[in-house]
């Protein structure tokens, strides 16, 4: 593989954190890389670190030691502001929380994310509305105030947002996580058909349904990576590839 089809890599990353003179060393000393196009999914115990990670990832937070590199970029050493930029034009955010501005039609709020990089508010309009197309909303309901909707329409319109300013990676934590099964499924339907035309993703996930979305798995474990499994891209019923997840998250004591 070429160097190239690395986008994010992580060398001796750790992250500590204090507290009334406490430390807990959440990350310790973590190598790993992210390929470009990769639909990349981090799994592990309550408290293993997934999240911290996910965002020492993305420059939503930054190492206490090590160094964080993206795109050939390495942003561990970026001041707040300059994180901040970067967060903005290169990666997206799915969260489990969808934080949508409830004052703000679905189509205004994935407009406000793109007017933060660009201010041709025409070009971004079309975007939205091409967006919000393409992960199932029609133009009626981009005109409804995000708190009228479903979880599951305002996560995929949390999708079109992340979307909006063409990231070089999209990071979702848990976003599945507050869904019932059926709004699930059409998240993730979403979630896939956008890897498929080639966008990196980076998912966290308790859910085994969900991680099958994902050609490669990152299992950590206390702070470090403990497995790695890469699967044969996703398709519907499977089973082979369910079962190697299965077997993989046995092994290592899921
Ligand atoms: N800002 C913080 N200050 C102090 N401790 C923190 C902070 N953020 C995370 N932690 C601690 O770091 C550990 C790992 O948290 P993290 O949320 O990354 O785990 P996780 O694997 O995502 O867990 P879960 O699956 O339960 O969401 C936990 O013990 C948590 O309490």
């Amino acid at each position: 593989m070429s160097p190239n089809d690395i986008v994010i890599r992580t060398e001796k990353l750790s992250r500590t954190f204090s507290h009334d003179g406490v430390q807990t060393h959440v990350l310790r000393k973590l190598d790993t890389d992210i390929r470009r196009g990769d639909f990349t999914v981090i799994m592990g115990p309550s408290g293993a670190g997934k999240t911290t990670l996910l965002y020492a990832l993305s420059g939503m937070d930054r190492p206490s030691l090590g160094a964080v590199e993206v795109a050939g970029v390495r942003i561990s050493d970026r001041s707040p502001d300059q994180l901040a930029r970067f967060r903005r034009e290169h990666c997206g955010f799915v969260f489990q929380q969808i934080n949508l501005l409830d004052s703000l039609s679905l189509h205004d709020n994935v407009m406000a994310a793109g007017l933060l990089v660009s201010r041709d508010r025409q070009q971004v309009a079309a975007r939205a509305t091409e967006l919000l197309e393409r992960v199932g909303i029609d133009l009626a309901t981009a005109g409804r105030f995000a708190q009228t909707l479903s979880g599951g329409e305002a996560q995929r319109a949390a999708i079109a947002r992340a979307l909006i300013n063409d990231p070089t990676i999209v990071f979702a934590d848990e976003p599945t996580g507050q869904l019932n099964s059926e709004s699930s499924k059409l998240v993730l339907d979403v979630l896939t058909e956008v890897n498929r035309a080639g966008q990196t993703i980076v998912m966290v996930t308790h859910d085994l349904h969900s991680a099958l979305r994902g050609n490669r798995v990152l299992y950590l474990r206390d702070g470090s990576i403990t497995g790695q499994l890469d699967l044969p891209a996703y398709s519907d019923d499977d089973a082979q590839r369910e079962a190697e997840m299965t077997a993989f998250l046995f092994e290592l004591g899921w």
